[in-house]
């Protein structure tokens, strides 16, 4: 029997409190593996873990505060020991695509901002090449027409075609929490490269895509066989 998705989330989850110390400055990420970090991070610290988390969402922001964890904003604590968050795919090296939550943005400032990155997630989430998934693109509204054909005439100059499509939610834009909308990327192949992040970074509408590149550096994966770590540097 295939093993429940929600107790593989939990399990990567739990391995990840191994790495989270007293006094630490977390970043917490978003999405439904990220969710249940903080939900075990929460129990820690109701049994007296003294850290201070620094939310990706306002998702996360409020769940954590439900859950009595102590918060910061990035400006109150610009350094962060560590960022635990999910992903939607871990390619090779530890290059991922996220922002399937919408919380691209946020994610990778804080996840910049933090000495070290670790992600959680079920084996499924695991690939040879990134792209399956649709790259989530953070643009802005305005000259969104435009700002589309560019992420077009880029995708092309790396081999790449497929539909770019607006986020919808409740039949109107998805708005992040930075008041931008996504444009969902299907290239069908992502190149987890400098150069093809930089150049979608070029693009003025883009506010930020959602290729991760040299963030993370541990990916604790749980599969119906346990939990297995894969380190970036390998
Ligand atoms: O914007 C959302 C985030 O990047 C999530 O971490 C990502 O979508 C994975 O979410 P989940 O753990 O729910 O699959």
């Amino acid at each position: 029997m295939a093993a429940d998705p929600k107790a593989l989330k939990i399990a990567a989850a739990r391995a990840a409190l191994d790495y989270v110390q007293d006094g630490m400055k977390l970043g917490l990420g978003t999405g439904s593996t990220a969710e249940e970090f903080v939900r075990l991070l929460a129990e820690k610290v109701a049994g007296g873990l003294k850290v201070v988390g620094v939310p990706t969402s306002v998702r996360t922001e409020e769940l954590a505060r439900s859950l009595g964890i102590p918060l910061a904003t990035l400006d109150d604590e610009p350094s962060l020991d560590l960022t635990v968050d999910g992903a939607d795919e871990i390619g090779p090296h530890l290059a991922l695509i996220k922002g399937g939550g919408g919380a691209l943005l946020r994610e990778k400032i804080v996840a910049a901002a933090s000495s070290r990155m670790i992600v959680i997630a079920d084996e499924s989430k695991v690939v040879e090449t990134l792209g399956a998934f649709p790259l989530p693109i953070e643009v802005n509204p305005f000259g969104l027409k435009a700002t589309v054909l560019a992420i077009e005439h880029i995708g092309r100059q790396f081999g790449l075609t497929g539909e770019i499509r607006l986020r919808m939610k409740d039949g109107k834009p998805f708005v992040t929490d930075g008041g931008h909308f996504i444009v969902d990327a299907s290239f069908g192949r992502i190149p987890a490269t400098k150069a093809f992040a930089d150049e979608l970074n070029m693009i003025p509408g883009v506010v930020e895509h959602g290729l991760f590149i040299g963030l993370a550096s541990l990916a604790i994966v749980a599969g119906e066989g346990g939990v297995r770590v894969i380190d970036g540097k390998n």
